[in-house]
């Protein structure tokens, strides 16, 4: 669950480049909730994810996380809850590592310092089966390095390792952008499966109107700093592709 009341933010407060990023926002988004964020450039859509990720602190109002108020939590200290990939299917992996080290990395990121994540063994088998679900045969080349796969494929391992760790919510920030069509369909279908088989509550931004229209159960536009749209489940049936499109114009 995530819940934001009347949250703010603004960004060189005071000064002639003030901006206000977020303007006065109340949203609750329910667990299981699988909400896609659209808008254009400059509307608040990663401020709105780095709120709730602890990047950013709001200026006004409260946040809470699984009915826990985390205001003033660091980004670390909400690490436990809130998974996140974003756009560049490079960034939190190392290439030259193999999929099994990436994995036991991602795996030691969230954990505090004196505790250890098991034996090779039972780990190694752990991310055997998690893999085979992804049925991208990969279960069986651990070994290989990370570099040697595809930005999809890469993309979609991070997916798994973000979320591998029991967290409840799962931030994508643009996370398809980099990619080709083909992977960047792979990549959406893979984190909808993910989102499924974990029970995420997820917010996806995009600027992917068709995924917008295929994913997730609800539906925010952002403008300028606040939520113009607040499309439900049952609207969300009601769209054709073709509205998505003509809020843009
Ligand atoms: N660190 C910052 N310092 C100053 N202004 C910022 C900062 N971060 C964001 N902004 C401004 O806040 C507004 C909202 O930015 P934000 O990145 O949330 O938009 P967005 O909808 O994610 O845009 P895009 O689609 O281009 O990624 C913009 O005017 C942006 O320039």
């Amino acid at each position: 669950m995530i819940k934001l009341n009347n949250v703010s933010k603004s960004f060189n407060k005071g000064k002639a480049n003030e901006v206000n990023a977020l303007r006065s926002t109340t949203i609750e988004i329910k667990h299981g909730d699988n909400v896609v964020v659209v808008g254009a450039n400059g509307s608040g859509k990663s401020t709105f994810l780095n709120l709730i990720a602890g990047n950013l602190n709001p200026t006004h109002g409260t946040i809470l996380l699984q009915d826990v108020d985390v205001t003033q939590l660091a980004e670390y200290n909400r690490s436990k809850w809130i998974a996140r990939v974003f756009q560049n299917p490079l960034s939190g992996t190392a290439p030259d590592l193999s999929i099994l080290t990436n994995f036991r990395l991602a795996a030691l990121r969230t954990k505090p310092k004196n505790l250890t994540i098991g034996t090779d063994k039972a780990f190694k088998e752990l991310v055997q089966q998690k893999l085979s679900t992804l049925k991208m045969g990969l279960e069986n080349k651990l070994d290989q390095p990370m570099g040697s796969l595809s930005g999809g494929q890469r993309q979609a391992l991070t997916l798994l390792m973000s979320v591998m760790d029991d967290a409840k919510i799962l931030l994508l920030d643009e996370p398809t952008a980099a990619l080709d069509p083909r992977s960047a369909n792979f990549v959406m279908q893979t984190a909808d499966k993910i989102i499924q088989d974990y029970n995420l509550t997820a917010v996806l931004v995009t600027h992917n109107l068709k995924d917008a229209y295929t994913y997730g159960n609800r539906i925010l536009q952002f403008s300028e700093g606040v939520i113009l749209r607040d499309i439900s489940s049952e609207e969300k049936k009601q769209l054709e592709l073709t509205d998505l499109f003509a809020w843009f114009e």
